[in-house]
């Protein structure tokens, strides 16, 4: 979930929403949220995902992740570097880093990571992203390759998730698609259902 998608809502009822539907993995990105109202944001989703039994990552702030008690992090290349991230967190929390190819994969896992989320799979409008759109074989061949479990992200909606299921990657990661949903819980029901459906079939 993320800050700039549906800012009308607050990010506790983006959470309790995506929640309702069954999300299995948040990922708190808050990019223009301010230091206080983010660390009680972090606070409030990551113990709404605690009860739900869902797993919360807080995007690129490793000190909002220790102080929120959160299950982990996520780091790209302008954040703290994975080593350093696995420093502060320790082994019990994860530490998801983003590749954007077989490379970056390979190195991630030699950096610590637990995750590598591989984008942008699509041409997407949540984020300018300095990498060019790899497309679901180029992202297929990363997934054949990666020692780590492999979550696609950008761009990736109802209309494509089962494609991106079908390549054998563990996870998809969603944010427009669900959160612009009119009714987002059901959306979330309807990707987790598409994912389900197609993973690894190889289609
Ligand atoms: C699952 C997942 N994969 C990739 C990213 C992108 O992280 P990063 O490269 O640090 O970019 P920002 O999200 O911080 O703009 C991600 N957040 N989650
Ligand atoms: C946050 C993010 N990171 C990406 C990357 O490729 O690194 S793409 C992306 C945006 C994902 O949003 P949506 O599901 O709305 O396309
Ligand atoms: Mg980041």
């Amino acid at each position: 979930m993320d800050d700039s998608v549906r800012p009308e809502l607050s990010l506790v009822d983006k959470a309790l929403r995506l929640l309702a539907g069954g999300a299995r993995v948040l990922q708190l990105r808050m990019k223009h949220t301010p230091p206080r109202e983010a660390l009680a944001a972090a606070r409030a989703v990551v113990a709404r995902c605690r009860e739900a039994g869902c797993v919360c990552l807080i995007n690129d702030r490793v000190d909002l992740a220790l102080l929120s008690d959160a299950h982990g992090v996520h780091v790209g290349d302008e954040d703290l570097p994975p080593e350093a991230a696995r420093e502060l967190l320790g082994p019990a929390r994860y530490v998801g880093v983003t590749a954007r190819g077989t490379e970056g994969a390979r190195a991630a896992l030699a950096a610590g990571a637990d995750y590598v989320g591989v984008g942008p799979l699509f041409g997407t409008t949540t984020k300018v992203v300095q990498a060019p759109v790899l497309g679901l074989e180029a992202f297929r061949r990363v997934v054949a390759d990666s020692p780590l479990p492999v979550v696609g992200i950008g761009g990736v909606g109802l209309a494509n998730i089962a494609q991106v299921a079908a390549t054998g990657a563990h996870g998809a990661a969603v944010v427009s698609d669900a959160l612009l949903a009119q009714d987002i819980a059901e959306r979330v029901r309807q990707l987790a259902a598409a994912f389900d459906s197609a993973r690894g079939t190889g289609l």
